[in-house]
């Protein structure tokens, strides 16, 4: 795929003086223009982290001649950084169970050029979903899990991605439990859409959940995919206002609105390589 001259800088490192300097004065130096900069502080734990949207106008620069020459740039930070070419979409698979609207949510964005993603394929636990993923032209896996099988099928699912080069895995309302090893395998490169308003009624029922407790608010939440379940680093809630009135059903239909609304957010916030995460805690340039 052909280079293209835009690119975004990813760093972080312990917090110090003399670092956006350094960093700026390099990609001056070889001719970039930095178009779009975000950094943070974290004061509580010395760490700086820092975005750059840049386009490299000098004819003599490469990216790859700027991601040679970065670490000499920058070695006195024992800074961690990512390149990533603006022309080079990430490869995304989503998963899904029953439930359509988030996927179908995801799939509207990609055909509008909302979600700058190549989808590598469409993986689901139940054939429901199939005949959408065929309207669009994605390849469909019917992978059926039991408590038997889980293994076996979690192995072919690790093989799907890694013959499709995906970057990212969207569980968008994949309704399976993934073991430990699954997780370390997609560590910070799955991301889920739990129907909840968290850190509030965790589980596979929160809806009705809340019906119970009556709350005023309902929301949903993204977050990177750990071993503890609804526990992984936010990085999107969207919430609703709701009352006495709405019966379980109702919480049900407003909260799709906000699940499609989060993950969405969460999925194209990643794409655009905004988020970081920290310890169980993310940083987002928005
Ligand atoms: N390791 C993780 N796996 C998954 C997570 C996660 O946070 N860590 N999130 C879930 C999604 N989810 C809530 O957002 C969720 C899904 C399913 C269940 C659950 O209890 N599932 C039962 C089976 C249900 C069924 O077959 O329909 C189970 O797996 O035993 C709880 C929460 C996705 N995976």
């Amino acid at each position: 795929m052909s280079e293209s001259n835009v690119f975004v800088l990813k760093a972080a490192c312990d917090a110090t003086s003399g670092i956006v300097a350094s960093v700026t004065s390099y990609l001056a130096g070889l001719g970039c223009y930095i178009s779009e900069m975000h950094q943070y502080d974290d004061e509580e734990n010395q760490r700086f982290f820092m975005r750059a949207v840049c386009r490299i106008e000098s004819d003599s620069t490469t990216l790859e001649m700027i991601r040679e020459g970065f670490d000499a740039q920058v070695s006195e930070f024992n800074m961690e950084w990512e390149l990533f070419d603006s022309a080079e979409p990430m490869r995304v698979l989503l998963m899904v169970s029953k439930f359509d609207h988030c996927l179908d949510d995801l799939l509207y964005r990609h055909r509008k050029g909302e979600l700058p993603m190549e989808i590598t394929a469409i993986v689901s636990n139940h054939k429901d979903l199939r005949p959408m993923a065929e309207r669009e032209g994605i390849r469909f896996v019917h992978l059926p899990v039991t408590k038997e099988n889980k293994p076996e099928q979690e192995a072919a699912l690790v093989q799907i991605v890694e013959e499709t080069k995906t970057d990212l895995v969207v569980l968008a309302r994949y309704m399976q439990i993934l073991s430990d090893s699954l997780c370390k395998e997609l560590h910070g490169r799955a991301i889920n859409i739990h129907h909840s308003f968290l850190p509030g009624f965790k589980g596979a029922k929160p809806y009705h959940q809340a019906h119970v407790r009556g709350v005023k608010l309902i929301g949903a939440t993204a977050h990177y995919v750990t071993s503890d379940l609804d526990e992984g680093p936010i990085i999107e809630q969207s919430v609703q206002p709701v009352d006495h009135s709405y019966s379980p059903e109702r919480l049900v239909a407003v909260g799709r609105d906000t699940e499609t609304v989060a993950l969405a957010s969460a999925v194209r916030l990643h794409l655009e390589h905004r988020v970081f995460m920290y310890g169980n805690k993310t940083v987002v340039f928005k």
